[in-house]
């Protein structure tokens, strides 16, 4: 018998929002985000630092409730149905939710008892390299092994849905790497992941699904292809302060070139053989080697700087 909830399909939304609103005070954290996180893929809540990702995460964790608007996790409400959900449902805090005299081993069998077919807490520390930190207590780990640990908690009970939040910051390369590549082989394994972050290039390698938030809206989303589109771009380096006036005159109309940072150049528009050949004879005529010279499609982070005007902030 299919869960309670599961009134829509198997290949339904994990997670639905529609015109979701969150105040603090005066303060709208969330105003007006609607998106919906398809079950089995990975999706992404990309945005800067209080766009309102964790309260959005936090909305349909149940811990927090919306002020207007709807949620639907797994077809169900995260509050009134929170009893049915919790076992359904992973959650990785972007900090806390571990005691901190509690030891990281006996936490995480502590957690799988309280789960009908948890997986091994032993092998799931071997995996997100924790073994040896077994026996430590929490509040004695580094940040990233206190992060780890919190995967661990969120995953041990073989969740069919997992939010997580942040779950990479601070981490090193390596241990970024390995928690990429355990997130990936959730989705492998038909888990739904819901995870927010601010790095670019976490949205872009992981996520099926970007939603890119700002000010507590959805400001687009799509696949990561779907958000960078088929539009292409050259760049190159040189000498700093060629005047471009020039080469804009012999691109065709609707093209962009300019300088940023110095000496680096960069050329939009619809990049076909013809513009490439009118920039490479103008920079034979000007005598400049263009190094570097690539073609390249815009990634998430041009995306993102068009549509909000300002760098992500870290
Ligand atoms: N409990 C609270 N009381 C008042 N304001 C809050 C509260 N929680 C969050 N805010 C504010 O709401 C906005 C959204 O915060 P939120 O933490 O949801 O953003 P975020 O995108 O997750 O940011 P971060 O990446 O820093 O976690 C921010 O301006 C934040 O200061």
């Amino acid at each position: 018998m299919a869960p309670p909830g599961d009134d829509t399909t198997s290949s339904g939304s994990a997670v639905l929002l529609d015109g979701l609103v969150k105040r603090y005070g005066a303060k709208t954290a969330v105003d007006g985000a609607s998106f919906g996180a398809a079950r089995g893929e990975i999706t992404a809540l990309l945005g800067p630092n209080g766009a309102g990702k964790t309260t959005t995460i936090e909305i349909c964790e149940g811990f927090r409730r919306a002020d207007s608007g709807t949620v639907r996790v797994l077809g169900l409400d995260p509050v009134a149905d929170a009893r049915a959900l919790k076992p359904r449902v992973g959650v990785m805090p972007q900090s806390g939710g571990v005691p901190g005299t509690a030891k990281a081993g006996e936490f995480l069998r502590l957690v799988a008892a309280f789960h009908t077919e948890p997986l091994d807490p032993g092998a799931l520390l071997e995996r997100l390299g924790l073994t040896e930190h077994a026996r430590t207590p929490y509040r004695r780990l580094s940040g990233g092994q206190q992060q780890r640990l919190s995967l661990a908690v969120a995953l041990v009970g073989r969740p069919e849905l997992v939010f997580l939040d942040e779950p990479t910051t601070g981490l090193d390369p390596q241990a970024r790497h390995a928690t990429w590549d355990l997130v990936a082989g959730l989705r492998d394994a038909g888990v739904s992941v819901v995870l927010t972050t601010h790095y670019m290039e976490e949205a872009e390698r992981l996520a099926d699904h970007v939603v890119i938030v700002d000010h507590g809206r959805v400001v687009a989303q799509g696949s990561p292809a779907e958000l960078t589109g088929a539009e292409r771009q050259l760049r190159f380096r040189a000498r700093p302060g060629l005047g471009l006036d020039e080469l804009l005159a012999a691109l065709p109309v609707g093209s962009a070139a300019k300088e940023s940072p110095a000496g680096h150049y960069l050329v939009e528009g619809d990049v076909r053989p013809e513009l490439l050949a009118t920039v490479t004879a103008w920079c034979a005529s000007h005598g400049v080697l263009a190094e570097d010279l690539r073609i390249e499609r815009r990634t998430l982070e041009d995306v993102f700087l068009e549509l909000t005007g300002r760098e992500l902030r870290s």
